[in-house]
């Protein structure tokens, strides 16, 4: 875990285009902004050069594209490609809604994600694996969520982040395991983008090591929700967001070593913190 990164972050203060929901963007902006990054959204396709060349990494969001924006999130990822920045994706209910389960490998077939963040499920789905979902949701499954996780890397070439309970991020072929967390980020709508996003905001400060980008955002992000939710025993989900936002801001190294619990099974060994 190269927990130097979140450093790293904070002195570069990326900036990373969103292509967001609109559900979920000003939660993911602020969450950004409050780690250290620099947020910038858009809905237009005829300034996305412009902003690429602006930024110095790219999150792709499908919680509610429409058909006008298959071609803009498509270029925008072919431009991420071409201008050599790291492309997230996250796959919002590839599972459940049939439409999205068409389109979404589709694209992932015209420009490469470097990183794909989803839920299990949604993972799962990419994957080629049978796994429940609800909406948004993931639900009950079978299988070595580990194996699902590597397989779906090796096949789309890209590191996983499965998020949940238990977080695996994956290069296909090392693995890491993360327990931190809480229920509330489950119940919180929004906390799995704000993982994608600053999962692009770790890998435009690490583009050669997108592994350790990964570990670190899922980290920073379960963190600081284990953090925000010890910190009031009536928290609710509406004290709940405004403690998280303050968590990103304020979390720091020592607090990530004091806190981690992960295991990481690189291809020969193990190692466990
Ligand atoms: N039951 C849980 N306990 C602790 N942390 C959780 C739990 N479920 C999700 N998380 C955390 O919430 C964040 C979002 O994950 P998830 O809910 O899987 O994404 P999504 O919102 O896209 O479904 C991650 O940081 C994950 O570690
Ligand atoms: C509720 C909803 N509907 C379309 S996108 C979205 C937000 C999903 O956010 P997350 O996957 O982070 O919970
Ligand atoms: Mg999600």
């Amino acid at each position: 875990m190269n927990f130097q990164l979140l450093d790293t972050l904070r002195q570069i203060k990326p900036v990373v285009l969103n292509i967001s929901n609109f559900v979920t963007v000003q939660d993911v902006a602020n969450g950004l902004s409050a780690l250290g990054a620099s947020p910038i959204m858009s809905e237009e396709s005829a300034e996305t050069e412009d902003i690429v060349q602006i930024s110095q990494a790219i999150q792709l969001n499908f919680g509610a594209f429409t058909t006008e924006q298959v071609a803009h999130i498509k270029k925008t990822g072919q431009l991420g490609n071409q201008y050599q920045l790291p492309v997230v994706v996250d796959p919002v209910a590839v599972s459940s809604i049939n439409y999205r389960h068409q389109i979404i490998p589709q694209l992932l077939q015209e420009f490469h994600a470097d990183i794909i963040r989803g839920n299990t499920s949604e993972i799962a789905t990419l994957g080629g694996f049978s796994w429940q979902a609800k909406g948004i949701d993931s639900a009950d499954g079978k299988g070595d969520r580990r194996f699902i996780a590597m397989q779906t890397a090796q096949k789309y070439h890209c590191i996983i982040i499965m998020s949940g309970a238990t977080d695996i991020i994956t290069n296909g072929t090392a693995v890491t395991q993360i327990t931190n967390g809480t229920p509330l980020l489950q119940v919180h709508v929004g906390s799995g983008d704000l993982l994608s996003s600053i999962s692009a905001a770790f890998a435009a400060v690490s583009p050669h090591n997108l592994y350790q980008a990964a570990q670190m955002a899922a980290l920073v992000v379960a963190v600081s929700g284990e953090l925000a939710a010890q910190q009031q025993s009536t928290l609710g989900p509406g004290t709940f967001t405004a403690a998280l936002l303050d968590e990103l801001a304020n979390i720091n190294i020592q607090d990530l070593q004091q806190t981690a619990h992960y295991q990481t099974q690189e291809e020969n060994n193990a190692a466990t913190n």
